[in-house]
Protein backbone atom coordinates (compact mmCIF):
# COMPACT_ATOMS: atom_id res chain seq x y z
CA UNK A 1 0.00 0.00 0.00
CA UNK A 2 1.67 3.07 -1.20
CA UNK A 3 -1.40 5.73 -0.30
CA UNK A 4 0.11 8.40 2.31
CA UNK A 5 -1.30 7.84 5.79
CA UNK A 6 -3.87 10.61 7.12
CA UNK A 7 -2.83 11.70 10.11
CA UNK A 8 -5.66 11.59 12.84
CA UNK A 9 -4.68 13.39 16.10
CA UNK A 10 -6.57 12.68 19.31
CA UNK A 11 -6.60 14.85 22.13
CA UNK A 12 -7.52 13.13 25.73
CA UNK A 13 -6.09 9.60 24.34
CA UNK A 14 -5.12 8.57 27.51
CA UNK A 15 -8.43 9.03 28.53
CA UNK A 16 -11.73 6.42 28.92
CA UNK A 17 -12.95 7.65 25.64
CA UNK A 18 -9.43 7.70 23.46
CA UNK A 19 -8.80 3.99 25.12
CA UNK A 20 -12.22 2.61 23.26
CA UNK A 21 -11.57 5.30 20.17
CA UNK A 22 -7.75 4.66 19.00
CA UNK A 23 -8.09 0.91 18.44
CA UNK A 24 -10.88 1.76 16.03
CA UNK A 25 -9.81 4.28 14.22
CA UNK A 26 -6.01 2.28 13.54
CA UNK A 27 -8.02 -0.64 12.52
CA UNK A 28 -9.69 1.53 9.94
CA UNK A 29 -13.28 2.01 10.93
CA UNK A 30 -12.85 5.83 10.96
CA UNK A 31 -11.77 6.54 7.24
CA UNK A 32 -11.67 3.08 5.90
CA UNK A 33 -10.29 -0.35 5.31
CA UNK A 34 -7.44 0.56 2.63
CA UNK A 35 -6.63 4.07 4.22
CA UNK A 36 -3.60 3.97 6.34
CA UNK A 37 -3.27 6.23 9.36
CA UNK A 38 -0.86 8.15 11.41
CA UNK A 39 -1.69 8.80 15.36
CA UNK A 40 -0.86 11.72 17.10
CA UNK A 41 -2.25 11.68 20.44
CA UNK A 42 -2.10 15.13 22.68
CA UNK A 43 -2.49 14.84 26.40
CA UNK A 44 -2.02 17.11 29.43
CA UNK A 45 1.75 16.00 31.14
CA UNK A 46 0.03 14.10 34.08
CA UNK A 47 -1.33 11.72 31.43
CA UNK A 48 1.24 11.51 28.66
CA UNK A 49 2.62 7.86 30.69
CA UNK A 50 -0.67 6.25 30.22
CA UNK A 51 -0.85 7.59 26.68
CA UNK A 52 2.19 5.66 26.00
CA UNK A 53 0.87 2.41 27.91
CA UNK A 54 -1.75 2.84 25.24
CA UNK A 55 0.55 3.46 22.21
CA UNK A 56 2.78 0.00 23.37
CA UNK A 57 -0.79 -1.73 23.23
CA UNK A 58 -1.60 -0.36 19.62
CA UNK A 59 1.82 -1.97 18.11
CA UNK A 60 1.14 -4.83 19.94
CA UNK A 61 -2.05 -5.12 17.50
CA UNK A 62 0.16 -4.92 14.63
CA UNK A 63 -2.69 -3.35 12.42
CA UNK A 64 -1.46 -2.90 9.06
CA UNK A 65 -3.14 0.35 8.42
CA UNK A 66 -0.99 2.34 11.70
CA UNK A 67 1.69 4.18 10.08
CA UNK A 68 3.04 5.78 13.58
CA UNK A 69 2.03 7.15 16.80
CA UNK A 70 3.43 10.31 17.80
CA UNK A 71 2.73 11.15 21.49
CA UNK A 72 2.69 15.42 22.75
CA UNK A 73 1.25 17.29 25.65
CA UNK A 74 1.98 20.53 22.86
CA UNK A 75 -1.00 20.94 20.84
CA UNK A 76 1.23 23.20 18.35
CA UNK A 77 3.15 19.57 17.89
CA UNK A 78 0.08 17.12 18.08
CA UNK A 79 -1.32 19.41 15.32
CA UNK A 80 0.66 19.57 13.00
CA UNK A 81 0.05 18.12 9.27
CA UNK A 82 -3.59 16.97 11.19
CA UNK A 83 -6.31 15.87 8.41
CA UNK A 84 -8.57 14.59 11.21
CA UNK A 85 -8.96 16.24 14.63
CA UNK A 86 -11.06 14.81 17.24
CA UNK A 87 -11.02 16.63 20.51
CA UNK A 88 -11.59 14.50 23.10
CA UNK A 89 -9.97 16.24 26.01
CA UNK A 90 -11.44 18.42 28.27
CA UNK A 91 -12.27 19.67 31.74
CA UNK A 92 -15.42 17.94 33.61
CA UNK A 93 -17.40 19.49 35.59
CA UNK A 94 -16.55 19.17 39.34
CA UNK A 95 -18.48 19.40 42.38
CA UNK A 96 -19.52 23.29 43.44
CA UNK A 97 -18.38 24.72 39.89
CA UNK A 98 -21.12 26.59 37.82
CA UNK A 99 -21.88 26.58 33.97
CA UNK A 100 -19.52 29.50 33.93
CA UNK A 101 -16.72 28.08 35.67
CA UNK A 102 -16.91 25.24 33.32
CA UNK A 103 -17.31 27.05 30.02
CA UNK A 104 -13.67 29.10 31.23
CA UNK A 105 -12.07 26.13 32.14
CA UNK A 106 -12.23 24.51 28.59
CA UNK A 107 -11.67 28.16 27.20
CA UNK A 108 -8.33 27.44 28.63
CA UNK A 109 -8.18 24.14 26.57
CA UNK A 110 -10.39 24.70 23.23
CA UNK A 111 -8.55 28.42 22.65
CA UNK A 112 -4.96 27.21 22.44
CA UNK A 113 -6.33 24.24 20.64
CA UNK A 114 -8.21 26.08 17.83
CA UNK A 115 -5.21 28.17 17.58
CA UNK A 116 -2.83 25.41 17.11
CA UNK A 117 -4.93 24.33 14.17
CA UNK A 118 -4.92 27.28 12.72
CA UNK A 119 -1.56 27.59 12.73
CA UNK A 120 -0.38 23.72 12.13
CA UNK A 121 -3.15 21.84 11.12
CA UNK A 122 -3.48 20.14 7.21
CA UNK A 123 -5.49 22.61 4.62
CA UNK A 124 -8.08 19.75 4.83
CA UNK A 125 -8.70 19.47 8.43
CA UNK A 126 -11.55 17.85 9.88
CA UNK A 127 -12.53 19.13 13.48
CA UNK A 128 -15.16 16.51 15.92
CA UNK A 129 -15.29 18.00 19.50
CA UNK A 130 -17.02 15.53 21.57
CA UNK A 131 -15.48 17.12 24.83
CA UNK A 132 -18.64 19.13 26.91
CA UNK A 133 -19.78 21.10 26.22
CA UNK A 134 -19.30 20.36 23.10
CA UNK A 135 -21.22 22.71 20.90
CA UNK A 136 -19.63 25.45 22.69
CA UNK A 137 -15.99 24.24 22.94
CA UNK A 138 -16.34 23.61 19.36
CA UNK A 139 -17.56 27.16 18.56
CA UNK A 140 -14.07 28.57 21.07
CA UNK A 141 -11.64 26.77 19.13
CA UNK A 142 -13.06 27.37 15.47
CA UNK A 143 -13.00 31.25 16.94
CA UNK A 144 -9.21 30.66 17.37
CA UNK A 145 -8.69 29.41 13.75
CA UNK A 146 -9.86 32.40 11.85
CA UNK A 147 -7.87 30.57 8.74
CA UNK A 148 -9.48 27.45 8.59
CA UNK A 149 -13.17 27.44 7.32
CA UNK A 150 -15.84 27.52 9.93
CA UNK A 151 -17.83 24.76 8.74
CA UNK A 152 -14.56 22.28 9.43
CA UNK A 153 -15.34 22.59 13.29
CA UNK A 154 -18.32 20.16 14.15
CA UNK A 155 -19.32 19.30 17.46
CA UNK A 156 -20.91 15.28 18.12
CA UNK A 157 -24.41 14.64 18.58
CA UNK A 158 -24.15 11.28 17.08
CA UNK A 159 -24.62 9.24 20.17
CA UNK A 160 -27.73 11.15 20.95
CA UNK A 161 -28.83 10.11 17.09
CA UNK A 162 -27.88 6.63 17.54
CA UNK A 163 -29.39 6.49 21.38
CA UNK A 164 -32.61 8.12 19.49
CA UNK A 165 -32.37 5.46 16.74
CA UNK A 166 -32.45 2.28 19.34
CA UNK A 167 -35.36 3.87 21.43
CA UNK A 168 -37.47 4.09 18.12
CA UNK A 169 -36.30 0.71 17.36
CA UNK A 170 -37.56 -0.65 20.25
CA UNK A 171 -40.95 0.95 20.63
CA UNK A 172 -41.88 0.54 16.72
CA UNK A 173 -40.43 -3.15 16.81
CA UNK A 174 -37.97 -2.93 14.18
CA UNK A 175 -34.41 -3.05 13.31
CA UNK A 176 -32.31 -0.01 13.89
CA UNK A 177 -31.27 -0.25 10.09
CA UNK A 178 -35.35 0.48 8.91
CA UNK A 179 -35.19 3.55 11.02
CA UNK A 180 -34.11 6.68 8.46
CA UNK A 181 -34.14 10.42 8.73
CA UNK A 182 -34.55 10.61 12.51
CA UNK A 183 -32.73 14.32 13.76
CA UNK A 184 -31.65 15.67 16.84
CA UNK A 185 -31.68 19.55 17.14
CA UNK A 186 -29.62 22.22 18.98
CA UNK A 187 -27.15 21.67 22.03
CA UNK A 188 -25.79 18.10 23.29
CA UNK A 189 -26.99 18.67 26.57
CA UNK A 190 -30.36 17.40 28.37
CA UNK A 191 -32.25 20.24 25.95
CA UNK A 192 -31.42 18.42 22.89
CA UNK A 193 -34.80 17.53 20.70
CA UNK A 194 -35.06 14.14 19.03
CA UNK A 195 -37.35 14.53 16.32
CA UNK A 196 -39.16 11.90 15.23
CA UNK A 197 -41.56 13.41 12.73
CA UNK A 198 -39.95 13.40 9.68
CA UNK A 199 -38.46 9.78 10.41
CA UNK A 200 -39.25 6.59 8.34
CA UNK A 201 -40.40 3.52 10.22
CA UNK A 202 -40.23 0.52 7.63
CA UNK A 203 -41.08 3.14 5.21
CA UNK A 204 -44.04 4.90 7.01
CA UNK A 205 -43.95 8.03 9.09
CA UNK A 206 -42.46 7.25 12.17
CA UNK A 207 -44.96 9.83 14.26
CA UNK A 208 -47.73 8.06 12.81
CA UNK A 209 -46.32 4.80 13.95
CA UNK A 210 -45.92 5.41 17.17
CA UNK A 211 -48.93 7.63 17.28
CA UNK A 212 -48.49 8.67 20.69
CA UNK A 213 -47.38 12.38 21.58
CA UNK A 214 -47.50 11.53 25.14
CA UNK A 215 -44.53 8.80 24.84
CA UNK A 216 -42.78 10.94 22.37
CA UNK A 217 -42.58 13.69 25.33
CA UNK A 218 -42.82 11.70 28.57
CA UNK A 219 -40.37 9.06 27.49
CA UNK A 220 -38.74 9.33 24.26
CA UNK A 221 -37.59 13.37 24.41
CA UNK A 222 -36.31 12.47 28.44
CA UNK A 223 -34.73 9.54 27.58
CA UNK A 224 -32.94 10.37 24.93
CA UNK A 225 -31.53 13.81 26.43
CA UNK A 226 -31.03 12.30 29.58
CA UNK A 227 -28.99 8.66 28.47
CA UNK A 228 -25.71 9.98 29.15
CA UNK A 229 -26.80 10.71 32.91
CA UNK A 230 -28.73 7.45 33.04
CA UNK A 231 -25.51 5.77 32.11
CA UNK A 232 -23.07 7.82 34.64
CA UNK A 233 -25.87 6.65 37.42
CA UNK A 234 -25.42 2.61 35.77
CA UNK A 235 -22.18 2.72 35.01
CA UNK A 236 -20.68 4.70 37.61
CA UNK A 237 -17.88 6.40 34.77
CA UNK A 238 -19.75 8.38 31.76
CA UNK A 239 -20.78 7.23 28.20
CA UNK A 240 -17.28 5.92 27.07
CA UNK A 241 -17.98 2.90 24.14
CA UNK A 242 -20.87 4.38 22.80
CA UNK A 243 -19.22 7.69 22.56
CA UNK A 244 -16.28 6.58 20.55
CA UNK A 245 -18.39 4.62 18.38
CA UNK A 246 -20.11 7.64 17.26
CA UNK A 247 -17.17 9.24 16.86
CA UNK A 248 -16.33 6.93 14.43
CA UNK A 249 -19.63 7.13 13.10
CA UNK A 250 -19.78 10.85 13.00
CA UNK A 251 -16.03 10.69 10.78
CA UNK A 252 -16.64 7.90 8.93
CA UNK A 253 -19.73 9.75 7.44
CA UNK A 254 -18.57 12.98 7.18
CA UNK A 255 -15.56 11.33 4.93
CA UNK A 256 -17.59 8.97 2.97
CA UNK A 257 -21.01 9.96 2.53
CA UNK A 258 -24.39 9.41 3.90
CA UNK A 259 -26.47 7.15 2.47
CA UNK A 260 -29.10 8.14 -0.45
CA UNK A 261 -32.40 8.81 1.27
CA UNK A 262 -31.30 9.21 4.53
CA UNK A 263 -29.65 11.62 6.86
CA UNK A 264 -27.86 12.03 10.18
CA UNK A 265 -27.45 14.60 12.99
CA UNK A 266 -24.22 16.55 13.31
CA UNK A 267 -23.57 19.96 15.84
CA UNK A 268 -22.73 22.12 12.35
CA UNK A 269 -21.80 25.89 12.08
CA UNK A 270 -25.78 27.51 11.63
CA UNK A 271 -26.05 29.40 8.29
CA UNK A 272 -29.41 30.47 9.84
CA UNK A 273 -31.61 27.72 8.53
CA UNK A 274 -34.16 26.80 10.73
CA UNK A 275 -34.33 29.95 12.44
CA UNK A 276 -30.90 28.69 14.30
CA UNK A 277 -29.20 32.36 14.51
CA UNK A 278 -26.23 31.93 12.15
CA UNK A 279 -23.01 31.45 13.27
CA UNK A 280 -23.62 28.82 16.87
CA UNK A 281 -22.83 25.17 16.49
CA UNK A 282 -25.86 23.73 16.54
CA UNK A 283 -27.49 20.08 15.55
CA UNK A 284 -29.31 19.60 12.50
CA UNK A 285 -29.77 17.10 9.75
CA UNK A 286 -27.31 16.73 7.73
CA UNK A 287 -26.37 14.76 4.70
CA UNK A 288 -23.14 14.46 3.53
CA UNK A 289 -21.46 14.75 0.28
CA UNK A 290 -17.73 15.19 -1.00
CA UNK A 291 -16.38 15.45 2.78
CA UNK A 292 -18.73 18.27 3.24
CA UNK A 293 -21.72 18.37 5.88
CA UNK A 294 -25.06 20.06 4.25
CA UNK A 295 -27.78 21.06 6.75
CA UNK A 296 -31.05 18.81 5.15
CA UNK A 297 -33.12 21.82 3.74
CA UNK A 298 -37.43 22.25 3.52
CA UNK A 299 -38.52 20.76 6.50
CA UNK A 300 -41.94 21.68 8.24
CA UNK A 301 -41.07 22.23 11.45
CA UNK A 302 -44.58 21.56 13.78
CA UNK A 303 -45.24 23.74 17.08
CA UNK A 304 -44.28 20.50 18.99
CA UNK A 305 -41.02 20.89 17.45
CA UNK A 306 -40.67 24.53 16.92
CA UNK A 307 -40.91 25.29 20.73
CA UNK A 308 -38.31 22.26 21.81
CA UNK A 309 -36.00 23.41 19.25
CA UNK A 310 -35.96 27.36 20.21
CA UNK A 311 -35.37 26.08 24.23
CA UNK A 312 -32.11 24.43 23.02
CA UNK A 313 -30.91 27.14 20.69
CA UNK A 314 -31.58 29.38 23.65
CA UNK A 315 -29.31 27.41 25.95
CA UNK A 316 -26.34 27.68 22.97
CA UNK A 317 -27.01 31.36 22.14
CA UNK A 318 -26.68 31.96 26.56
CA UNK A 319 -23.61 29.39 26.29
CA UNK A 320 -22.03 31.80 23.76
CA UNK A 321 -22.91 35.06 25.18
CA UNK A 322 -20.94 33.61 28.53
CA UNK A 323 -17.76 32.65 26.27
CA UNK A 324 -18.32 35.84 24.61
CA UNK A 325 -18.27 37.71 27.96
CA UNK A 326 -15.30 36.10 29.07
CA UNK A 327 -13.52 37.36 25.68
CA UNK A 328 -13.36 33.47 24.35
CA UNK A 329 -14.71 34.25 21.02
N1 LIG B 1 -20.49 14.72 22.83
C1 LIG B 1 -20.82 13.58 23.41
O1 LIG B 1 -21.77 12.91 23.00
C2 LIG B 1 -20.06 13.04 24.61
C3 LIG B 1 -19.07 13.77 25.21
N2 LIG B 1 -18.39 13.28 26.28
C4 LIG B 1 -17.33 14.12 26.84
O2 LIG B 1 -16.06 13.66 26.36
C5 LIG B 1 -15.04 14.11 27.23
C6 LIG B 1 -14.05 13.00 27.52
O3 LIG B 1 -14.67 11.95 28.21
P1 LIG B 1 -13.80 10.76 28.86
O4 LIG B 1 -12.81 10.21 27.90
O5 LIG B 1 -14.78 9.86 29.48
O6 LIG B 1 -13.03 11.56 30.00
P2 LIG B 1 -11.72 11.15 30.80
O7 LIG B 1 -11.67 12.06 31.98
O8 LIG B 1 -11.63 9.68 30.98
O9 LIG B 1 -10.56 11.55 29.78
C7 LIG B 1 -10.26 12.86 29.43
C8 LIG B 1 -8.79 12.91 29.09
O10 LIG B 1 -8.51 14.20 28.57
C9 LIG B 1 -7.26 14.60 29.05
N3 LIG B 1 -7.15 16.04 28.93
C10 LIG B 1 -7.63 17.00 29.75
N4 LIG B 1 -7.27 18.21 29.33
C11 LIG B 1 -6.56 18.04 28.19
C12 LIG B 1 -5.91 18.91 27.31
N5 LIG B 1 -5.90 20.22 27.51
N6 LIG B 1 -5.27 18.37 26.25
C13 LIG B 1 -5.25 17.05 26.05
N7 LIG B 1 -5.84 16.16 26.87
C14 LIG B 1 -6.48 16.65 27.92
C15 LIG B 1 -7.21 14.08 30.48
O11 LIG B 1 -5.87 13.97 30.96
C16 LIG B 1 -7.87 12.71 30.32
O12 LIG B 1 -6.93 11.69 30.02
C17 LIG B 1 -15.76 14.66 28.46
O13 LIG B 1 -15.83 16.07 28.33
C18 LIG B 1 -17.15 14.08 28.33
O14 LIG B 1 -18.12 14.87 28.99
C19 LIG B 1 -18.63 12.04 26.77
C20 LIG B 1 -19.60 11.26 26.20
C21 LIG B 1 -20.42 11.72 25.11
O1 LIG C 1 -22.18 14.02 30.43
C1 LIG C 1 -21.24 13.36 29.97
O2 LIG C 1 -20.04 13.52 30.29
C2 LIG C 1 -21.54 12.27 29.01
C3 LIG C 1 -22.27 12.71 27.80
O3 LIG C 1 -22.13 13.80 27.30
C4 LIG C 1 -23.19 11.75 27.23
O4 LIG C 1 -23.15 10.57 27.59
O5 LIG C 1 -23.99 12.15 26.38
Amino acid sequence: MTRTPVNVTVTGAAGQIGYALLFRIASGQLLGPDVPVALRLLEIPQGLKAAEGTAMELDDCAFPLLRGIDISDDPNVAFEGANVALLVGARPRTKGMERGDLLEANGGIFKPQGKAINDHAADDIKVLVVGNPANTNALIAQAAAPDVPAERFTAMTRLDHNRALSQLAKKTGVQVSEIKKLTIWGNHSATQYPDVFHAEVAGKNAAEVVNDEQWLADTFIPTVAKRGAAIIEARGASSAASAANAAIDHVHTWVNGTDTGDWTSAGVVSDGSYGVPEGLISSFPVTAKDGRFEIVQGLDINEFSRTRIDTSVQELEEEREAVRGLGLI
